[in-house]
């Protein structure tokens, strides 16, 4: 007997194991490892991934799977492997973390559909009499003629047909005709000869086909021919050509991209591939922290990195953060690797993404530029993994599974022996301190390639510009260059750090924030009773009238939104065009491409938007970047607002002065004095690592220890702040000395969308002091969170305290 193990598609912890169900005969070919099946499950029918194909089973009475999904695996072993990694890893659901790494299209309702990819008569008598010349038919009618599910997937193997999934009215497989030669050269050379002087237009079909020997577009033969359909059915109907419907890809990239020629390495440059290669040649694998400073060519490194596994027939992964894989990113790898170039981001339609997600299971591409779901790319011989931004916080998924794209890397990187290199301009603490200690090996460009230096910047002390009477978001100084740039027709980088959102209090004359004495993070206030807390450990006391430090009265909310900013500068600088770049102006589809085309083609002279401009952009004219308030993430209430502000500003300030003219910066904060703002301004990474690592170390956070946070929430205030009560009871019961818990305590965003929202965080040295409480504890709720629609998630190294 046949048996499939079968990971379950129900999300109760309780039964998340294999599954054992007999293979029917006639499925006993079809079934294998990476599909997906129809099982029944207590009264349902539900879906479930094959993982392990065996001969026996240790229980006597199997069920059968019902059907197949697919007719050839859609993941490969190491993916099957990989998800039971991350579901240890993170602690969640096997098949969540296999559906994570399947293009949305699989979860979606959807058709097959069967597509020939062969000539008709290499099929079976009984197929012809069935298929009909038709190329395209939906899979429903084989299922009904009653062929053979073993049939089919024998078909699959050996590459006669293809079954191609599409969403129900959504995205329908795009096609296009073509014009395909049916008779040798020669033959088409005796046609010139027949074809009397009146068939002028078919001579010249035949001429440009002898010239073109690649299957044509119909549109383009006719368009470069210049003639209409009739000559060429003359032709076809002659049995010279054939006009086929064949399959186009969905490529919102496509555009004829001039190939690019690698550009000879400075020997800084040099320098770092060195090592890249020599890993690539011994096949090991090495974890390679890149840092070097923006501007310094970066991305040409990984593009000749990734030109030498090319030329060892191997394949790359890169990672782009969402926001930075614009048109540009994309046009430097396409045109260099033209068509082996595969891109996959949130901004591609459900169709878009699969048809991209296809090219790689068909190894019709050999790279893919993508976020952070790209790292689970079906490649199957990968020789190198790129990251770039590395310390990017959206590496790291919000939803389960709750895995960082870094750690996946690895363990890809170990798995296919290739080195794995993580590159910024500002590398997150975590990966420099490993960087120090050698377990990654450091590499670093400290130039800008153009030799220009870094831009200068300037930090604008927004006290003294309230004590000289200016009221308004901008400093005298900002506007004077705003206003020169305007003349000398250079453009202008603007940035806020935040939408609106703010929690933290601050003194407006002498910049003073409340902190916690404990954490190091700014407290939070709360509107309900009119309080500060912190929402790490709970401390809470009265809001100040007053100023603690400098007795003022001016301590109020901080924040200001993009639109009223936007506002302001319509007043101050009435003939200046702007740009608004925000999540409102950005939500729609092709939205960030349109306006950062427009302000690329200088349709503006200001371009205004949130973090997300901070990153990637490459625009020869701007020559100031201003930053409005520095203090909005600094104040974040999170351990890491420092470097997160430390990040924001080298990077942002990188988008000045990368080419000719040179560049500038403006910073404007309230508290200038503060070792981030001065540091940054100083492009002073290594001060500020040292200095940081400090505050860390005293306070117990990464890279010193390890954090966890338990996110609890609940319709009911009481319910939810009782059970966050009996977990902490629970845990502090189990965890030993070494490990410390803190909470709980309200999230900063204590109600969203009706549920209150509780947290527990855990500082701790190793996974194993952590592992055994935290599953005892969501065993115990799990009955509450099924019935009673609690909610309770676990987030090992979490990035996100709201
Ligand atoms: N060896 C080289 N010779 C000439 N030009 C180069 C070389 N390497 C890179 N460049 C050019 O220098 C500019 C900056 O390089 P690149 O964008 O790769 O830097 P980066 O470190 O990735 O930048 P950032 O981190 O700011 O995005 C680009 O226009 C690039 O084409
Ligand atoms: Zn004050
Ligand atoms: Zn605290």
């Amino acid at each position: 007997m046949k048996v499939a193990k079968v990971v379950v598609d129900v999300a109760v912890s309780a039964i998340d194991s294999l599954f054992d169900y007999e293979i029917p005969k006639q499925l006993q070919q079809v079934v294998k490892p990476g599909v997906r099946v129809i099982i029944p499950f207590g009264p349902r029918k539900v879906m479930g991934f094959v993982i392990e194909v065996t001969d026996f089973s240790h229980f006597d009475k199997l069920k059968k799977i019902d059907s197949v999904m697919d007719y050839e695996p859609v993941l490969t072993r190491e993916l099957l492997d990989l998800s039971k990694w991350l579901q240890q890893e993170t602690l969640c659901f096997r098949v969540s973390a296999l559906q994570a790494m399947l293009p949305a299209v699989f979860k979606a309702k959807y058709e097959k559909e069967v597509w020939l990819i062969t000539e008709e008569d290499q099929l079976p008598f009984e197929w012809q009499m069935f298929t009909q010349g038709r190329e395209v038919f939906p899979f429903e009618e084989l299922e009904s003629a009653g062929i053979k599910a073993k049939e089919i997937s024998k078909f699959v193997e050996e590459q006669l047909i293809e079954i191609k999934y599409v969403v129900k009215g959504k995205n329908k497989v795009k096609t296009d005709t073509y014009v395909e030669r049916m008779v040798e050269e020669v033959k088409l050379i005796e046609q010139l000869d027949e074809l009397g002087k009146q068939a002028k237009k078919q001579r010249n079909v035949i001429e440009y086909l002898l010239d073109h020997d690649k299957p044509l577009r119909l549109k383009e033969l006719m368009q470069h021919v210049d003639v209409t359909r009739a000559p060429i059915k003359s032709l076809e109907k002659k049995g010279l050509i054939k006009l086929v419907q064949k399959e186009i890809y969905r490529d919102p990239h496509q555009a004829n991209h001039e190939l690019t020629k690698p550009l000879p390495l400075t020997s800084e440059q040099q320098n770092v591939i060195n090592p890249v290669i020599d890993q690539i040649n011994q096949i090991k694998h090495e974890m390679f922290l890149l840092h070097g400073v923006t501007g310094s060519g970066k991305t040409e490194v990984y593009l000749q990195s990734i030109d030498r596994v090319l030329q060892d027939d191997k394949e790359a992964i890169v990672l782009v953060p969402e926001i930075a894989l614009t048109p540009q990113m994309v046009t430097r790898f396409k045109s260099r690797f033209g068509d082996d170039v595969a891109v996959l981001h949130s901004g591609l339609s459900t169709g878009e993404k699969y048809d991209e997600w296809r090219k790689i299971h068909r190894k019709e591409v050999k790279v893919v530029v993508g976020a952070r779901s790209a790292i689970f790319a079906p490649f199957e011989n990968i020789g190198i993994i790129i990251i770039d931004e590395e310390h990017e916080t959206t590496y790291k998924q919000e939803d389960y599974p709750k895995y960082h794209a870094r750690e996946v890397a690895k363990y890809r990187g170990k798995y296919h022996q290739c080195p794995v290199i993580l590159g910024s301009a500002t590398p997150t603490l975590e990966s420099y301190a490993r960087a120090q200690k050698g377990v990654y090996q450091l590499l670093e460009l400290t130039e800008r390639v153009n030799e220009q230096a870094l831009p200068d910047m300037k930090i604008i002390d927004m006290r003294k510009e309230l004590e000289k009477g200016n009221r308004t978001m901008f400093s005298d100084a900002l506007v004077e260059k705003i206003n020169d740039r305007i003349k000398r027709k250079e453009q202008v980088v603007l940035m806020l750090n935040r939408r609106g959102y703010s929690t933290f209090v601050m003194c407006r004359e002498c910049g003073e924030t409340v902190q916690c004495q404990h954490c190091d993070i700014s407290m939070t206030y709360h509107r309900t009773n009119h309080k500060l807390k912190c929402h790490y450990c709970n401390e809470e006391q009265a809001m100040p009238n007053q100023c603690p430090e400098c007795e003022s009265e001016a301590i109020r909310f901080f924040g200001t939104g993009t639109q009223k900013v936007e506002e302001a500068l319509k007043e101050h600088f009435e003939q200046a065009r702007i740009i608004r770049m925000d999540v409102d102006t950005t939500s729609r589809k092709g939205a960030h491409e349109r306006l950062l085309k427009k302000f690329g083609n200088q349709e503006a002279d200001i371009l205004l938007g949130t973090q997300m401009i901070a990153k990637g952009l490459d625009f020869e004219n701007v020559t100031l970047v201003g930053v409005i308030a520095a203090d909005a993430i600094l104040h974040l209430p999170d351990f890491r607002a420092s470097e997160k502000s430390f990040q924001l500003l080298t990077q942002v300030s990188g988008r000045a002065g990368r080419h000719e003219l040179p560049g500038e910066v403006i910073v404007q904060t309230y508290t200038p004095e503060h070792y981030t703002v001065k540091l940054a301004a100083q492009y002073d990474f290594e001060g500020f690592f040292k200095r940081e690592m400090q505050v860390r170390k005293r306070f117990l956070y990464p890279p010193y220890y390890f954090l966890v946070l338990i996110n609890i929430s609940h319709e009911n205030h009481v319910k939810a702040v009782e059970v966050s009560q009996k977990i902490a009871n629970l845990l502090s019961e189990q965890l030993g000395e070494t490990v410390q818990l803190m909470g709980p305590s309200p999230s900063p965003m204590l109600r969203i969308k009706d549920r209150f929202r509780y947290q527990l965080m855990i500082k701790y040295k190793s996974r194993t002091d952590v592992d055994k409480p935290l599953e005892n504890v969501l065993n115990t709720f799990q009955k509450e969170i099924n019935r009673e629609d609690l909610q309770l998630t676990v987030d090992f190294e979490p990035y996100y305290f709201m």
